[in-house]
């Protein structure tokens, strides 16, 4: 469904994608991890196209998506998350829901928004209140609930698990497990939380400065010396390493949620490319 081949961006003299093969086949799910500054955000903006590469194919369903807009290739079912929220904050989350449903599907099925609102656990808010409004557990819901209006056969999450307390975390991973099965989308996963990524996904892919250096099942690659050294730079704590990965992607959303009051009401990114 999805393939990357040798996909490289550039910003000025740095490489934040270089040389990337990948693929990825309906209904699976990938982990992607790497330490901070790797390239996986990058990676789902060349997917999205927000970022245009400088070499290389992105390939969905053989088709390239070589100058396709955002909407284009959402209305070809890729979908994505951010790793800020980026609700429409003045408007209800229902309201947000038919917003991306119109800008991915092209029509609204009121049936399915009434799904992912369940689904996501939105239900009891979606009428009244302002998306500009909710907790930062919500407004991660309602970012995943957005994407999932896009009728996605391929979704790009970015963290969307950072920053959760246990509870919040649990229910949210409860989610993730049952995305595929439930909306028949393959799922393309950055995350920092190695347990996570042992949870959620049989595959893991792993970006170091721009380039992939493993794609296993997650038990091997946490076991290669490669990807150890590119956590640690001595060979000594994965694990450790991917928890400070982890605390800086948390740090990120909670800044987020400090924010939250403060929404731009029409941010539009991702949503407004011509
Ligand atoms: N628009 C941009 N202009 C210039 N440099 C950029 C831009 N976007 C990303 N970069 C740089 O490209 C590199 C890869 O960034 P990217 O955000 O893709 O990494 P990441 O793996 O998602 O990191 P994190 O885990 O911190 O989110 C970094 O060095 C980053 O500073």
């Amino acid at each position: 469904m999805l393939e990357l081949k040798n996909l490289s961006v550039r910003f000025g003299g740095l490489a934040a994608l270089d040389g990337v093969d990948l693929a990825l086949g309906a209904g699976q799910v990938l982990g992607l991890v790497g330490p901070n500054g790797a390239g996986k955000t990058t990676l789902f903006n060349a997917v999205s196209g927000l970022v245009r590469p400088g070499a290389g194919r992105v390939l969905f369903d053989g088709r390239d998506l070589a100058g396709l807009a955002p909407h284009r290739r959402a209305r070809l079912g890729v979908g994505r998350t951010f790793q800020i929220p980026q609700p429409l904050a003045r408007l209800t989350v229902a309201e947000n829901l038919l917003v991306a449903q119109r800008f991915g599907a092209g029509r609204v099925d009121p049936a399915r928004l009434a799904e992912i609102l369940d689904f996501t656990g939105l239900a009891g808010k979606a009428g009244h209140d302002a998306a500009g409004g909710l907790a930062l557990s919500e407004l991660k819901a309602l970012e995943l609930a957005k994407a999932l209006a896009t009728a996605p056969r391929l979704l790009l999450l970015d963290e969307v698990l950072a920053g959760l307390e246990s509870h919040g975390k649990r229910r949210f991973m409860a989610m993730l497990a049952e995305l595929p099965a439930r909306f028949g989308s393959a799922v393309l996963l950055i995350e920092h939380d190695i347990e996570t990524i042992h949870a959620l996904c049989p595959r893991v892919a792993v970006l170091d400065f721009g380039r992939l250096i493993a794609d296993g099942a997650p038990a091997d690659v946490f076991r290669d010396p490669a990807v150890v050294r590119s956590y640690t730079g001595t060979g000594a704590d994965a694990d450790a390493a991917m928890a400070a990965g982890a605390r800086a992607a948390a740090a990120r959303a909670a800044a987020a949620d400090a924010a939250a009051a403060d929404v731009d009401p029409d941010p539009g990114a991702g949503w407004r490319d011509a």
